[in-house]
Order: C-alpha cells, then sequence, then structure tokens
C-alpha cells in the first residue's frame, strides 16, 4: 500500500543542538504508528515539523505521493494532519466548545454559530465516550484527563486523516487509558492513521502496528512490527544499551530494628522520621494516620483524584489541613507552612512541574540549585563554581541530554525538564522526600536510573513517599504500599504481597459506578 505520508532526509538544528539529522518516516492510512526515544531523541521536534509548526532545515515531505510544504498549522490541518501535544494548548479561560472550534468557528454568512458549536462538541464529546462534559463549562475547570478528551475532540472536529498524540496517556488513569485505546481503534477502523508517541513500552504492544525508534536525531530503526518487536531490543535500540531490571532488589523489608541494650528489655520501636496524626483535608482526603520510617520507600495507589497528591502537598504545607498534625521525628509541624516543612527537611518533587516548580527562562544550573543557594554563598558572594559542579553532578547521574549545565531549561525536552526538576530535590538532601509522578515523561533508560537513585537515598536512610500511577512503578519501588479510594486508605501492604491486577481491583472497586 502507498504510504499517506512520508517524510525524507528530515534536519532541524537548534543553536547547538542538531535535533533531527536525516529523519525518514512512513506512515500508512488506517495504522498505529508509534515513535520511541529517550527524552531529547527528537520525538517532539519531528511531530512539530509534521503540524507545520517547526520548519525543517533540509528533507522533502510527501502525502498521498504528492510533496507538500508544511509551512504552518494551518497548511498541515487542510491536509488533515492533527497533533495533541504533550502539554495541551487549551485556552483555559474560554468554553469547552470555544476550544474545540478555535480557529476554525462554525459560521454561516459570517456569523459565529455558537448554538451549533454546541451542538457538534456534544456530539464529538459523546463519540468520545465523555457524554457528560459539558459544552459550556469553561476548560480551566476540568480535570487532566477531561482536558485531554477536549484536546481529542478539538482534533476530531476537523475532517482528520492523521493524528498525532504526544504521550497521551501520561495523566490518564488505567480505565481511562482503555477509553483512549478504543477511541483510537475506532480511528483506525475508518483508515484514519495514529503516529503514537509513549515511553510506556506495554502500551506499543497492546496497540502498535508499527514502531520508529528515533536515537538523537536519527532513526535507529524504522518501521518494526509492534507486536512482535522484543521490548529488549527497542530498549537497546533506544539507549544503546540492555537494560536487565528496571527496579533495584530492595535491600530490606522492614525497617531496621535497634539493638536492645543489654538487660534492658525488648528496644523501643524506632521514632519515625515521619508522622501523620489523623491529618485530613475536608473533601478530599479522610484522617490519615501514616508512619515512614528512615530508609523506607512507601508508595500511594490510587486514581486521579483519589487525593493522592493533595496528601503530599498537605504533607509539605502546601495545603492547610482541616484535622490532624504531620510530625518530623515526634516533633509537630506548624500546618500549612511550606517554610516550615523544607527547614524539617522535607522536600517535594511536584507534578505539574512547569506550573510549579521551573524558572523556564534560567539555565540548568539555577534550576537545580535554586533552593540550596545559602550552600554555594560565601561572605555574601555566590560561588557560581561550586554551585555548577554541584547542579551538574546531579544531572549528570539523571543523564541529562544535551548535558549541558549552562542551557535554559525552556529549550530542553520535556523529559529533560523533569530530571531538572528532580535534580533540584536531591541536591537538597532531604530527609523526607515527597515525590509525585517522578518519571512521567521520563525515558525508559533514566527511569531505571532515577529507580536507583531513589533505591540509593532510602539506603542512605532518606525516607521516601511515592505518588504513580504506573501501578508496577509502585510496586516494584516502594516497600510498603497504601491503596487510596476516594480520599481513604482501604488498603496497606507490603509491595510483595501485592500485584498489579490487586491494586488495579482495590483502586478501581466501586468505580466502574461513578
Ligand atoms: N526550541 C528549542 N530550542 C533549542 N533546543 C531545542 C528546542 N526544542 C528542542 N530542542 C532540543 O532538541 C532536542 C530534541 O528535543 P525533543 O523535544 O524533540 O525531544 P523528545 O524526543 O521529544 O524528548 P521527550 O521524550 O523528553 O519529550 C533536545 O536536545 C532539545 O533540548
Amino acid at each position: 500500500m502507498a504510504p499517506l505520508l512520508t517524510m525524507t532526509g528530515i534536519t532541524k538544528s537548534f543553536p547547538g543542538v542538531r535535533a533531527l539529522d536525516g529523519v525518514d518516516l512512513a506512515v500508512e492510512a488506517g495504522e498505529v504508528h508509534c515513535l520511541l526515544g529517550q527524552n531529547g531523541a527528537g520525538k517532539s521536534t519531528l511531530i512539530k515539523v509534521l503540524a507545520g509548526a517547526h520548519q525543517p532545515d533540509e528533507g522533502r515531505i510527501e502525502w498521498r505521493e504528492e510533496p507538500v510544504r508544511l509551512s504552518n498549522p494551518v497548511a498541515a490541518m487542510r491536509l488533515g494532519i492533527s497533533t495533541i501535544y504533550q502539554e495541551l494548548d487549551l485556552v483555559e479561560h474560554l468554553s469547552v466548545a470555544e476550544n474545540i472550534f478555535l480557529g476554525h468557528e462554525i459560521a454561516r454568512h459570517g456569523l459565529v454559530r455558537p448554538q451549533e458549536a454546541r451542538h457538534r462538541s456534544t456530539e464529538l464529546l459523546g463519540r468520545l465516550g465523555h457524554p457528560e462534559i459539558d459544552p459550556e463549562v469553561l476548560v480551566g475547570r476540568l480535570s487532566a484527563a477531561h482536558q485531554q478528551v477536549v484536546s481529542m475532540a478539538r482534533a476530531l472536529s476537523h475532517d482528520v486523516r492523521l493524528l498525532v498524540m504526544d504521550e497521551p496517556s501520561a495523566a490518564l488513569d488505567p480505565d481511562e487509558v482503555d477509553n483512549l485505546f478504543r477511541i483510537v481503534a475506532d480511528l483506525t477502523s475508518r483508515e484514519v492513521a495514529v503516529v503514537y508517541i509513549s515511553h510506556r513500552l506495554e502500551e506499543i504492544r497492546r496497540i502498535g502496528d508499527r514502531v520508529s525508534v528515533l536515537k538523537d536525531g536519527r532513526v535507529a530503526a524504522g518501521g518494526l512490527a509492534a507486536r512482535t518487536t522484543d521490548t529488549k531490543q527497542v530498549v537497546a535500540l533506544m539507549t544503546g544499551r540492555e537494560i536487565e531490571r528496571p527496579f533495584p532488589p530492595r535491600r530490606h523489608e522492614e525497617p531496621a530494628p535497634t539493638t536492645p541494650a543489654p538487660g534492658s528489655g525488648p528496644a523501643p520501636p524506632p521514632t519515625p522520621v515521619l508522622r501523620t496524626e489523623g491529618l485530613a483535608r475536608q473533601g478530599e482526603f479522610s484522617p490519615l494516620d501514616l508512619t515512614l520510617h528512615a530508609g523506607e520507600v512507601v508508595g500511594l495507589a490510587g486514581l486521579v483524584g483519589s487525593g493522592r497528591s493533595e496528601i503530599l502537598e498537605t504533607v509539605y504545607g502546601a495545603r492547610r489541613p482541616t484535622a490532624g498534625r504531620v510530625l518530623v521525628d515526634g516533633r509537630p509541624l506548624r500546618p500549612g507552612s511550606v517554610p516550615a516543612a523544607v527547614r524539617a527537611g522535607i522536600g517535594l518533587a511536584p507534578e505539574e512541574r512547569k506550573a510549579q516548580a521551573l524558572l523556564m527562562l534560567e539555565s540548568v544550573t539555577r534550576n537545580v540549585s535554586v533552593s540550596t543557594l545559602a550552600r554555594f554563598a560565601t561572605g555574601g558572594w555566590l560561588d557560581r563554581t561550586r554551585e555548577r559542579q554541584a547542579a551538574h553532578a546531579g544531572t549528570r547521574d539523571l543523564s541529562l541530554s544535551p548535558d549541558d549545565p549552562d542551557r535554559p531549561v525552556r529549550t530542553l525536552s520535556g523529559g529533560n525538564q523533569q530530571k531538572v526538576v528532580l535534580a533540584r530535590w536531591l541536591l537538597r538532601e532531604c530527609r523526607v522526600l515527597l515525590l509525585d509522578e517522578p518519571t512521567r515523561g521520563v525515558d525508559v533508560g533514566a527511569r531505571a536510573e532515577l529507580y536507583a537513585l531513589v533505591r540509593r537515598l532510602a539506603e542512605e536512610g532518606v525516607a521516601v513517599l511515592l505518588v504513580s500511577s504506573e501501578v508496577p512503578e509502585v510496586l516494584g519501588l516502594a516497600d510498603r504500599v497504601l491503596v487510596l479510594r476516594e480520599g481513604q486508605v482501604v488498603h496497606t501492604a507490603p509491595a510483595q504481597e501485592l500485584d498489579e491486577h490487586r491494586v488495579l481491583d482495590l483502586v478501581m472497586e466501586g468505580s466502574a459506578s461513578c
């Protein structure tokens, strides 16, 4: 079959980086073509060329075997190419319907017809399995998952022939991922082609037809059959090395007991580094008694909205509890005070890294060192060499690419930005580290490095509280798992006593009826 799209010899450079170096890609109608590669490999740049958002320096693009120039997003849209980006480009203060038809408003005789736009939006949202989303509500009031549905509705509001999705499943719960895959299957059955980017390799086999692997701006392998390609082989193509086991072994299952002094009877249990007593926020999570010992990794598993991120933010002081308290080393913290939490040695790597954590115009070094600057000051002067060396050591551990501490963070790929946030908290040498979705957008090689680092920190005595939507990650990394449903802990067990199915059953129980 003749390809729908052929890209040949696509090259694109930014100052100091050749993001694409002679990329060839062919996509057929009705297929799901997965695009894999490490952070910074060039995936987003390639799809921006395809969307008309970047102009290639060299190369040729054919659409149904005819040469085309995608000189702007409208040109791409006219051919039927729609893109859903990693960072959704919705306008929060406009309604759902306004967002869906933004830029191609439904008009007759020059008059915009909002009623028809609302009607068509309802139809599209229904087709996407979400008839409950109100076309008149402001987009800023929707959950991340619903915002993504709106993005998808916008993409489908055109006559789409090729849909590009950049990590669409990253913020979704398992049942929403199933819905996403159902939509993809429906599109491909109507001969729409889908280019699908994901760092979750198990997804590729579920929905992919073919896989192309990018490495350092080049195609390391093109058009492999998705269902028969071995994951190990793909990882080796992406990273240039084999990753035998992603999760490092646990050193211990229980916190180390203290040695009793001779004749003193049984030892008192070690004081937990972190304790919450009846900690609660009305409408978000019910009273929580949690203990976290030095060297322990505790995972919180639950759906979006189960209260998992709110718990981390309340422990960190960014939200004020409506009841209960947080104690570090047995001493209560001032409620709702981030400075108090930070002074006590608590650090939070938040989920929304762009909005909450990054100084986009500043360098990698400053972003990493920002919360530890005092450490690099001597006599009122900032020792920039020491600051730079410390930041560089942290980011090198996570294989930042490009490995350049002076680069502005805004020029890094999404996954590399995430590594910068993590490096910041690792540099702070926290006693309690709160990690919210630490591997979102992070590639498979860097994930393994991050897991090893978390385990190493735990062995050095750091207590880690981890939130992740990826159940295998919680089970692989945590010693103990708390399963949350609707703001309540419904189950607690050592990670080794649980498996993925059991956790999914526990988090989803009853949610089907909602
Ligand atoms: N506007 C820009 N200015 C400078 N460099 C850029 C710009 N956009 C991308 N780059 C660089 O181009 C390279 C490819 O980045 P790209 O975003 O395409 O990677 P990616 O494969 O999508 O990564 P990720 O999985 O992290 O999203 C990276 O080295 C990145 O730092």
